[in-house]
């Protein structure tokens, strides 16, 4: 049997390992209903890493050969919105508002093609997609919903598995930063409760940095933030961001960096084809996937 068709069987066996271990945790966890156990099935099987096909096929010939296909990684990139704390909900709150006094409604396709942008950015994709430029302006929009998102900003949470891998990571003396589209006025507001956390990172780079010319899917933040790093510029390939969003991941590759997508379940799956590894939580991660430091602990 050739290299390439034993990969194939051992991606295989391990997708349906990793989906009866899912499955079996879910099922363990309470008793479901018909239609949990379903929605169930469904993530179980949205969880297989179809990105670790790459290291498996490469693991057929060597484990270094796995990294390598991968990494080495030296460096990390976090997102922010969406990814290390959970402010995209109130983007759409807000936007579903404001949506709802031209009886219209808020998708998850509109969603997808707003986050991870610059303010104006966005806002312009707002209003044109949803036919209300006429009433409303990109810049009016702004003001709308700036009122609202200040009070919400401050209440946001850490996603699941972000303090953990950014202590992690910056324990083990891996050089991380954060690119977020977001300006400085909002970024405060966002941070004010996770100081700890954001404290750890070696650089920030904002939506509204004079280097960032264009926001994701541009890649000017990541390359920004690339140069930043003790050293810089730090070559793309050793370079791991982690994003939620479409234009987040496309910016990743249009930088030339590998990226692991953490993306909302409700996302179009089709927007998941672009990122190197695809996980439902921070929690998922595995940094020997990437050659970096293993975890210690079990992460619970
Ligand atoms: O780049 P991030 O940190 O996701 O921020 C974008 C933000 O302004 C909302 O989508
Ligand atoms: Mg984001």
């Amino acid at each position: 049997m050739g290299t390439e068709s034993l990969a194939v069987l051992s991606f295989v066996a391990f997708s349906l390992s990793e989906l009866r271990h899912t499955l079996s945790l879910s099922l363990a966890s309470d008793t479901a209903s018909p239609i949990a156990l379903f929605s169930r099935i469904r993530s179980a099987f949205h969880c297989i890493d179809f990105g670790k096909f790459i290291s498996h096929s490469a693991m057929a010939d060597s484990s270094s050969a796995a990294v390598s296909a991968r990494g080495p990684i030296t460096h990390v990139i976090f997102d922010m919105d969406g990814l290390l704390i959970d402010t995209e909900k109130f983007y759409t709150e807000v936007q579903e508002i404001i949506l709802a006094r031209y009886n219209k409604t808020f998708d998850w396709s509109l969603k997808a093609k707003m986050m991870g942008k610059k303010a104006i950015e966005a806002a312009k994709v707002f209003v044109e997609e949803t036919g209300i430029s006429d009433s409303l302006s990109a810049e009016q929009f702004l003001v709308e919903r700036e009122e609202m998102l200040q009070k919400l900003f401050p209440t946001n949470e850490l996603m699941p598995g972000a303090s953990r891998l950014v202590k992690h990571l910056h324990t083990k003396g891996v050089p991380i930063c954060v690119a977020t589209g977001s300006h400085r006025r909002h970024f405060q507001l966002k941070t004010q409760p996770h100081g700890e956390v954001f404290s750890l990172m070696h650089h920030i780079v904002l939506g509204d940095d004079p280097e960032v010319k264009q926001g994701k899917p541009a890649p000017d933040g990541f390359l920004a933030a690339a140069k930043r790093f003790e050293g810089g510029p730090v070559d793309p390939s050793k370079i791991l961001v982690f994003e939620d969003a479409p234009s987040g991941v496309l910016a990743a590759k249009n930088a030339g960096m590998s990226v692991v997508m953490v993306p909302d379940p409700r996302l179009d799956k089709s927007f998941l084809d672009a990122a190197d590894q695809v996980l439902n939580s921070l929690l998922d991660f595995n940094p020997s996937d990437w050659g970096l430091p293993p975890f210690e602990d079990s992460g619970n």
